[in-house]
């Protein structure tokens, strides 16, 4: 057998310790796999005295000393952030070193530019882990998919604020319990707002609007709302029409009069609980993919934790590992079609509308008349209660976003309008 390739993996959080002991357990059949053994050459940490379970002659705190040393042939990252992450992968590639990641912040922030850097120096980036953990997604799209024309990915793609979601639903609990539960279960970002704010669904969006568009796209591109806003009454609203929350992603090919664009936006929305992604509960992920000539493709499975995510990055490793064996690099991303991204006013979306109104006669026609002037059809009303507690649920058909919530924002003012109770978009709903 060959020299071990040596690699060096920097973090030793919650997906680094079970990167560090998958390697260790599977090291025969990855050996056997790649043809060489993948042996680890240092673990770069920031607190050594808090790693008891890596050899100590393993540990560092030096990750640029590691990254660059010529006995290093591979780089893992999974320390998360653009800074040292970005430059240490730049390093890493102007070693001539390959690297595998698990950063979807960074890569939907600068991925244009880290893939034109491995590139040119003739290495691999791959990062299935980034987006949806185990879920074998970035692959299928970037080769699987390669020879057809895709037009819509849309999925749920954050664990911890599905994790939230879930348990709001199912046992009622809090939100601020749930975040703590899906935190100590190692499914949220170091600072969970990235979670809940969007943050990391927006920078998988963006990652996967690239890859499946052939354009860039940035996290900066991505419409973005998260669900900090989503209260148990809309979770009651949603359940009312046969629906439930969820956060989701979607990505879509669409045609102006400018000609084509695409569509990215990350927000929480009602779907109807017999549509698959209702029945995704938990850390689980779940993306649908919808090519012309494949049809409807659907992706599930673990979206988050340690073990899950440290399955997809030894997934890249041996593939990472194999083309360094055979002196190739794999295949790179390409951002040919150059699309722009559309803004969100112009996406068509749907909203479900929850007021409380005096039940008083002519209310419903001048709620009815403001839809009707920023040009938005209703598909559907009910009306509950009566007297002072009257309450108006309003379904509409899909309409320009802008035209939406400048409707939202005039019913707010309208005297007949008490409140406005509940406002979320409606996906997937006939
Ligand atoms: N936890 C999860 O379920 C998933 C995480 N990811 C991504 O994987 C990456 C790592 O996530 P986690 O392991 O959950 O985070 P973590 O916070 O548990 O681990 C990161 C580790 O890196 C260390 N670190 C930070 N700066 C360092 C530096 N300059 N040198 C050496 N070590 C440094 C930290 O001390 C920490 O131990 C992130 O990019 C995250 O977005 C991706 C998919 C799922
Ligand atoms: N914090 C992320 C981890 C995986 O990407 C999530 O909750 O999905
Ligand atoms: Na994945």
């Amino acid at each position: 057998m060959s020299a071990p390739l040596k690699v060096a993996l920097l973090g030793c959080g919650t997906v680094g310790a079970s990167v560090l002991r998958l390697l260790a357990d599977q090291a025969a059949d990855i050996t056997a796999r790649v043809g060489r053994p993948v042996e680890v050459a240092g673990v770069a940490v920031r607190r050594p005295d808090r790693h008891p379970e890596v050899p100590a002659d393993l540990l560092t705190t030096d990750a640029r000393a590691l990254v660059t040393r010529p006995d290093v042939d591979l780089v893992v990252e999974v320390i998360g952030g653009i800074e040292p992450a970005r430059e240490l992968m730049l390093a890493a590639f102007a070693a001539g070193k390959s690297v595998v990641s698990a950063n979807k912040a960074l890569l939907a922030d600068d991925g244009v530019a880290l893939h034109a850097a491995a590139a040119e120096a003739g290495v691999d980036l791959y990062y299935e882990a980034a987006v949806a953990g185990a879920i074998p997604l970035l692959r299928p799209l970037r080769e699987s998919l390669a020879g057809d024309q895709l037009t819509r990915v849309v999925g749920i793609v954050n664990g911890t604020t599905n994790y939230i979601l879930s348990r709001m639903a199912e046992t009622g609990a809090g939100f601020a319990e749930a975040l703590a539960e899906a935190t100590e279960l190692g499914y949220a970002e170091a600072d969970p707002t990235a979670d809940v704010d969007g943050f990391d669904a927006a920078a998988k969006a963006a990652i996967l609007a690239s890859l499946a568009f052939h354009s860039p796209v940035a996290a900066s591109d991505v419409h973005r709302e998260g669900i900090s806003a989503v209260s148990a009454t809309d979770v009651a609203r949603a359940a009312e029409i046969g629906c439930t929350v969820k956060l989701l992603a979607i990505c879509e090919k669409v045609t102006g009069e400018h000609g084509d664009a695409i569509a990215v936006r990350v927000h929480p929305a009602m779907i109807p609980t017999t549509h698959p992604l209702a029945s995704v509960g938990g850390a689980f992920n779940a993306v649908f993919v919808e090519a012309e000539a494949a049809g409807q493709l659907m992706f599930y499975g673990q979206g988050a934790g340690g073990e899950p995510t440290a399955s997809a990055v030894l997934g890249d490793l041996v593939a990472v590992a194999r083309n360094r064996v055979a002196g190739v690099a794999g295949p790179g991303t390409t951002a040919y079609a150059g699309l722009p991204v559309s803004p969100m006013a112009d996406t068509p979306t749907r909203y479900h509308v929850s007021l409380d109104v005096a039940d008083k006669p002519g209310v419903l026609a001048t709620v009815a008349q403001e839809f009707a002037a920023h040009g938005v059809s209703i598909s559907t009303v009910r009306q509950d209660g009566a007297g002072e507690a009257a309450t108006l649920v309003i379904v509409t058909h899909r309409a320009p976003d802008s035209a939406l919530s400048a409707t939202i924002s005039r019913l707010r003012g309208m005297p007949a309008v008490r409140a406005v109770t509940s406002v979320l978009r409606v996906e997937g709903l006939a």
